[in-house]
């Protein structure tokens, strides 16, 4: 984890509430969600499948529609944005999907997949393809990859190639949802070595999105828990990843893998502790 850079936010969520309908009724997602991102910030958003995470990702996106509240963008409001203004907006707000697999058109060379973004977006072909082969380089992806198709790649190269994608119009956020929940561990950290590295060299700022604790305590600067559409805890990445106040990120840190084997006993013995107090005291 490096230092964490701070300024003015990024990005700034405030009070977001998200309705989906169902059927006649309608399920709050997200219900009344504030949180903020720096310039050169990574921020986890942490919490179990279904407590919110990808939904807020999709709002800042605009990819799910509000009910109320507010996300702002440097300082303009981006809640209801949409077209040509949305469109534009993809120049500083990019993501990476979790699916290396299905996120890449499998019948397009990968160098047309990189390009595509910026020829549509009115850079000039010789441009585009230096970008292309900067961006490449910047994945740690050898240049001959530009002629050839996603399915000739491993997960890993796949989820390398679509973080290629939302680099080239150097954007200045990246929404990541879960990245690397399709890796295997050594390929995960491999990928999220290099997510650090490309932060150092560009100054992008990630809101990470990851169901896994230990993931967000080797890249994140602060971290927000997410539990049934609410924002229970947020902090300091050591604060909440080593010592959370709320119970919940408690169960969270307990149930995440560990390697050391030190901490794993630490673990369980905090485990049990846990259960007997649950248990209230013994007569
Ligand atoms: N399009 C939709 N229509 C109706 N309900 C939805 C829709 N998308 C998500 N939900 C519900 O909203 C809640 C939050 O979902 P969301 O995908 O944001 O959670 P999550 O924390 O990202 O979960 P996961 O880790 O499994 O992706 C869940 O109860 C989910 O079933």
């Amino acid at each position: 984890m490096s230092t964490q850079p701070h300024d003015t936010p990024l990005l700034e969520v405030e009070d977001l509430v998200v309705d989906y309908r169902r059927g006649r009724t309608s399920f709050r997602a997200l219900d009344g969600v504030s949180m903020t991102i720096g310039p050169g910030e990574c921020v986890g958003l942490v919490g179990e499948s279904g407590s919110g995470k990808s939904t807020l990702g999709k709002a800042i996106l605009g990819l799910t529609e509000v009910a109320s509240g507010t996300i702002r963008f440097d300082g303009g409001d981006i809640t209801r944005l949409r077209g040509a203004a949305r469109r534009r907006l993809a120049a500083d707000l990019q993501v990476v999907f979790q699916d290396p697999y299905g996120s890449l058109d499998p019948t397009m060379t990968v160098g047309r997949i990189l390009a595509e973004p910026l020829t549509a977006s009115g850079t000039g072909r010789a441009e585009a393809r230096a970008t292309v082969a900067e961006m490449l380089e910047r994945v740690r992806l050898p240049a001959d990859t530009v002629s050839r198709y996603p399915g000739e790649f491993s997960g890993g190269q796949r989820q390398r190639i679509a973080i290629a994608r939302a680099l080239v119009r150097r954007p200045r956020l990246i929404v990541c949802d879960e990245p690397v929940s399709a890796l295997d561990l050594t390929t995960q950290a491999a990928v999220i070595d290099l997510f650090i590295d490309i932060q150092r060299e560009t100054g992008v700022s990630y809101l990470f999105v990851s169901h896994d604790l230990g993931v967000v305590r080797r890249i994140c600067h602060r971290v927000s828990v997410m539990y049934r559409g609410e924002c229970v805890e947020s902090g300091p990445n050591e604060t909440v990843t080593r010592d959370p106040e709320h119970p919940y990120t408690r169960r969270l840190l307990l149930a995440s893998p560990v390697a050391d084997p030190r901490r794993q006993a630490e673990r369980r013995r905090s485990r049990l502790g846990l259960r007997a107090a649950a248990q209230g005291p013994v007569a």
